[in-house]
């Protein structure tokens, strides 16, 4: 029995920065409604682990009488490179797509990302419907309209914000996620509760697995809590000018690792290792309390995230910091907590800051 869906709301300054975003289960025929009249053809855009569920979304609106047909990408990472957005771009190209045509992601954020690109790129923008399939890509990256790829210089360094039609967080593929997935998408969540929502925190703090079950109402909770948040921050801010920044947090040395680690490193796993080190160098600085820096070990800990990281790599990691988005010019900014829903921008006066902070994780 599907569940009633939650609808979560993005309202940005125009309609076409504003759109739904569906929690529940059972969502996939909602699909053909979202997209709307006007588009008769659809892109599919689905790594091969989810080809079964890129199917039944082709099949399903081959059935309400649109064109579809999917395109099948590498996955995780390997999907982000600028060879797979051209590979899109040739399929749309080959089968006449308009401008009043459309493309639907199925899968985790790496595919919600280079699939957005896809359709931001096309014709210089074209309609997009996420379908997150991991926990990660429903509680962040099919949200707020940031898409992106990989360059061999830095994570998510070419991309453009365009924001989606709508968003469809079918819970029900939760139930094929692996527990790894499930326990990285949870760094996201958390950074949610650290920056906006300690509520967030107090219902992983109450019961650590029963957050990471599937099928829990503790996890639909802090799914729905994640997504207001982020619906809420974005809708005043999308393009990042001002408090959209927070939803950085830990994001900048976690990209820098996730370059050192050739990507091999999940995106979750590195924003905890991030959490962890914002936290010890807001507490260097006096912004960050004792208790609320320690608060990020226990809660990440007991989900079974990385708090740590090799001590050995400090040059290339501050290299890759250097490209941050946050950065201006040669200053480096980082977001850190004043408290639990207090975050702030601290501009660093002198990398041995961040290097006694990285000592701090340091294995
Ligand atoms: N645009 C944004 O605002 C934003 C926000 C956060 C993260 N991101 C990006 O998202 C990416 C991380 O997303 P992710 O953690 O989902 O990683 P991912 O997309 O690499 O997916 C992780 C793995 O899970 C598999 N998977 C996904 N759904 C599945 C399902 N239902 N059943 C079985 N397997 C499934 C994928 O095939 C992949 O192997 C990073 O590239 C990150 O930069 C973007
Ligand atoms: O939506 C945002 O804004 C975020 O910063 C959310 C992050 O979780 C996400 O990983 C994002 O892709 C990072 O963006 P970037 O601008 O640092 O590439
Ligand atoms: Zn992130």
């Amino acid at each position: 029995m599907p569940l009633a869906p939650t609808t979560l709301q993005v309202t940005g300054t125009t309609p076409a920065e504003s759109y739904p975003v569906l929690v529940g289960t059972g969502l996939l025929g909602q699909l053909p409604e979202l997209l709307g009249p006007a588009v008769k053809k659809v892109l599919v855009i689905h790594p091969r682990a989810l080809r079964a569920t890129g199917d039944v979304v082709r099949d399903d609106l081959a059935k309400a009488g649109l064109e579809a047909l999917t395109a099948e990408i590498p996955d995780a990472e390997e999907g982000k490179h600028i060879q797979v957005a051209s590979f899109c771009w040739e399929v749309l190209g080959k089968n006449d797509f308009t401008r009043s045509d459309a493309i639907v992601s199925v899968g985790g954020g790496a595919v919600t990302d280079v699939a957005g690109f896809v359709a931001a790129t096309w014709l210089r923008g074209v309609k997009v419907v996420h379908i997150p399939t991991s926990l990660l890509a429903m509680v962040d990256a099919a949200v707020g309209g940031k898409t992106g790829i990989n360059t061999a210089e830095g994570k998510n360094l070419v991309g453009a914000f365009h924001p989606p039609a709508a968003v469809l967080a079918d819970l029900d593929a939760l139930a094929t996620l692996p527990k790894n997935e499930l326990v990285t998408g949870m760094a996201e969540i958390v950074k949610t509760g650290f920056i906006a929502d300690e509520r967030i925190l107090e219902l992983i703090e109450e019961d650590p697995q029963d957050a990471i079950d599937p099928f829990s109402e503790r996890l639909r909770e802090l799914i729905e809590r994640t997504i207001a948040v982020k619906a809420d921050v974005v809708s005043r801010d999308l393009k990042e000018s001002g408090d959209r920044e927070f939803l950085n947090y830990g994001h900048t040395l976690a990209h820098a690792i996730e370059l050192a680690e050739r990507y091999q490193m999940r995106h979750g796993a590195a924003v905890s290792i991030g959490l962890c080190f914002a936290a010890e160098l807001g507490r260097s600085v006096g912004y960050t309390s004792d208790a609320v820096a320690d608060r990020h070990q226990s809660i990440l800990k007991s989900l079974g995230l990385p708090t740590t990281y090799r001590n050995d790599r400090w040059a290339s990691l501050l290299d890759g910091m250097k490209r941050d988005k946050k950065a201006r010019g040669s200053q480096l900014r980082f977001v850190v907590l004043e408290d639990i829903g207090r975050p702030r921008i601290y501009e660093v006066p002198d990398s041995s800051l961040l290097f006694a902070a990285y000592q701090e994780i340091g294995e």
